[in-house]
């Protein structure tokens, strides 16, 4: 037998590597005469030459006898500006690490959407200390001008800071919308009153009880005695007659309306749905795209998508545009056709939002919650990022406090193991959007923390997801490594990962530990953000494990963010090798 392992000596209080031959000079795993210590230290299975020989492969790391897999080093800008001597983490990462140590870092992931309640540098700061992960735009509201300004600023903060904050476009998509009333923050619709929801080009101030509405074919598509739904119900109004462009509505179901509120019209108690002839992209939106590629936004998130047509067409259009910056697409699920197509859309995508607002004006409400828990199971099966969204705590627009309903609804979602939350209201014009954060990151720590004691996770199936044979061993590696994490009790994963391929493999596993997620870029630092229990730093670092590993240590140990006797399970996707040792 000539299998070799890559096996890590103790020879020094540091450790070295040193290619032993599997039949020779081999030390099995559990001889008396070998401390445990050593052999948790000194576990390496690297796979360039195990493979080729080997009829029974131990641990194995392999890339079949194939060229491992070339590794893309990083351009030389972004190698450049990772200093090799610093490893890059936000103040609040590093403090959460060193006070409460690894286990308790939370593992859900916070989005928040800005609006006039946060886009001042004190506030984005304060969300950013709070815990926001990514910062979303929504393209529905606001100019340009004022976009850009939030983008300035969050990049700001990651720059001065070190925060990974990433940015999340949000596409109005072709939805029927009421106008901006005029200015005015909202309007009450009460009992029996007759309101005109016209198509005309009205200027402000509007007529007492008029609403403009943004979709050209409104007053021919809707009919008399169709029911016409404000923000999927909040508000109901029954159509009375039609006046050229004018249509009067009597208000069954009074309420506030709200600037831009969406529009959806049933007949029969089915939803009409004339505006699936419109585009999933509209006009406007491709400028919003155009606007976001050109900020570097790190995700853009498509509305009211209907097939994976649509994503693969902006994937490939985002790629002849920007060649070497990488902008992740989020479908958001929020139609019938999406959930009708949820697979293929997931697989396109490189990320799925719940989105639980304008899907329960198009099911019926009762079926949101099964559909979320679809989504959620499916996307981590085949390895797409989930954000749950929508309404989570909306009583905190006006209350300080959440009801014990919406904590429950957090704690749902956090349960399912969704990658992430998202504020949406609450963040960008409610009146506690700090404490909203708050409560989601108290809400998932306790959750998380709480089912990781009591073993309650169920194991869930996770279907072979690759595409090739150097994947399938990325994919074995990592699924070992998180059973292994899980079974030896160990202090953390770390990663060493250049897209980011490795790290998210790992985070699908949903292991107890959390993932110290080592890579080279900004923009893939910031994209892992938004991964469940991915604890992303940027770092310098090569194709040597050994002194990767080393820098790393010294690096996290100088800053207290880890201890000597720690134990921890490293991966690194250059050398697809596995390796388990404590911190010297
Ligand atoms: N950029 C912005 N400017 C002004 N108001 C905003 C902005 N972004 C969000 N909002 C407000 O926050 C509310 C909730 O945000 P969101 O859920 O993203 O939008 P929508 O309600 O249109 O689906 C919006 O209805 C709007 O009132
Ligand atoms: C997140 C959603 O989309 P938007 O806020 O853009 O309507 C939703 O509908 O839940
Ligand atoms: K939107
Ligand atoms: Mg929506």
């Amino acid at each position: 037998m000539s299998q070799s392992l890559n096996f890590l000596t103790s020879s020094s209080p540091n450790f070295t590597i040193a290619k032993q031959s599997y039949s020779k000079n081999y030390v099995p795993a559990f001889n008396p005469q070998f401390p445990i210590e050593f052999v948790r230290k000194s576990i390496v299975v690297s796979c360039s030459d195990l493979y080729s020989s080997s009829s029974s492969p131990v641990l194995v790391s392999s890339n079949g006898g194939a060229a491992v897999p070339e590794y893309k080093w990083p351009t030389p800008a972004a190698a450049a500006s990772a200093d090799s001597s610093s490893i890059e983490v936000d103040a609040v990462t590093e403090a959460e690490l060193k006070e409460n140590g690894f286990r308790s870092t939370r593992r859900t992931k916070l989005v928040c959407t800005i609006g006039p309640s946060t886009c001042g540098p004190e506030q984005l700061e304060a969300l950013a200390v709070g815990g926001m992960n990514v910062a979303r735009i929504n393209m529905c509201h606001g100019t340009r001008e004022w976009h850009r300004s939030v983008i300035e600023r969050v990049r700001r903060l990651n720059e001065e800071k070190g925060y990974a904050v990433a940015i999340m476009m949000d596409t109005e998509g072709s939805e029927i919308h009421m106008g901006d009333l005029g200015g005015a923050a909202s309007a009450k619709a009460e009992d029996g009153e007759i309101w005109t929801f016209t198509v005309r080009a009205l200027d402000s101030p509007l007529p007492d009880r008029t609403i403009n509405v943004n979709y050209d074919g409104f007053a021919e598509d809707v009919k008399v005695g169709d029911e016409l739904l404000v923000d999927g119900g909040m508000v109901r109004f029954e159509v009375i007659e039609k006046i050229g462009p004018d249509v009067n509505c009597r208000c069954t179901d009074p309420g506030l309306l709200l600037p831009r509120a969406n529009l959806t019209f049933w007949r029969d108690g089915s939803l009409v749905r004339e505006r699936s002839m419109l585009p999933t992209i509209s006009s406007k939106d491709w400028l919003d795209i155009d606007f976001g590629i050109a900020e570097g936004v790190d995700f853009i998130a498509i509305s009211f998508v209907k097939s994976a047509e649509v994503i693969n067409h902006l994937k490939s259009y985002i790629q002849a545009r920007s060649r070497d910056s990488d902008v992740a697409v989020i479908a958001k699920i929020e139609s019938i056709e999406s959930l009708k197509n949820l697979e293929e859309i997931i697989q396109a995508s490189d990320g799925i939002m719940v989105a639980r607002g304008d899907l329960g004006a198009q099911i019926p409400l009762e079926q949101v919650p099964s559909a979320q828990q679809k989504i959620v199971q499916l996307c981590r099966q085949l390895n797409k990022p989930v954000i749950v969204a929508s309404q989570l705590l909306e009583s905190m627009i006006e209350y300080p406090t959440p009801t014990r309903a919406e904590v429950a609804d957090v704690s749902e979602a956090v349960r399912q193991r969704a990658d992430a939350l998202m504020l949406s209201g609450e963040s960008a014009m409610g009146q506690f959007p700090e404490k909203a954060l708050a409560v989601l990151r108290s809400v998932s720590l306790r959750i998380e923390k709480w089912w990781r004691e009591e073993k309650r996770h169920e194991a869930m199936e996770l279907p072979d997801i690759a595409s090739s044979f150097s994947d399938s061993i990325s994919e074995e590696i990592c699924n070992s490594a998180a059973k292994m994490a899980n079974n030896l009790e160990v202090d953390a994963l770390f990663v060493y990962t250049t897209a980011g391929h490795m790290a998210s493999l790992l985070s699908r596993c949903r292991p107890d530990c959390p993932i110290f997620a080592f890579t080279t870029t900004t923009s893939v630092r910031r994209r892992l953000n938004l991964q469940w229990g991915l604890i992303p730093f940027r770092l310098g670092f090569s194709d040597d494990m050994e002194s990767n590993l080393n820098k790393t240590f010294s690096l996290l140990k100088a800053r207290g963010m880890i201890k000597s006797g720690d134990l921890v399970i490293a991966v690194s996707d250059m050398l697809q090798s596995i390796q388990v040792m404590t911190v010297p």
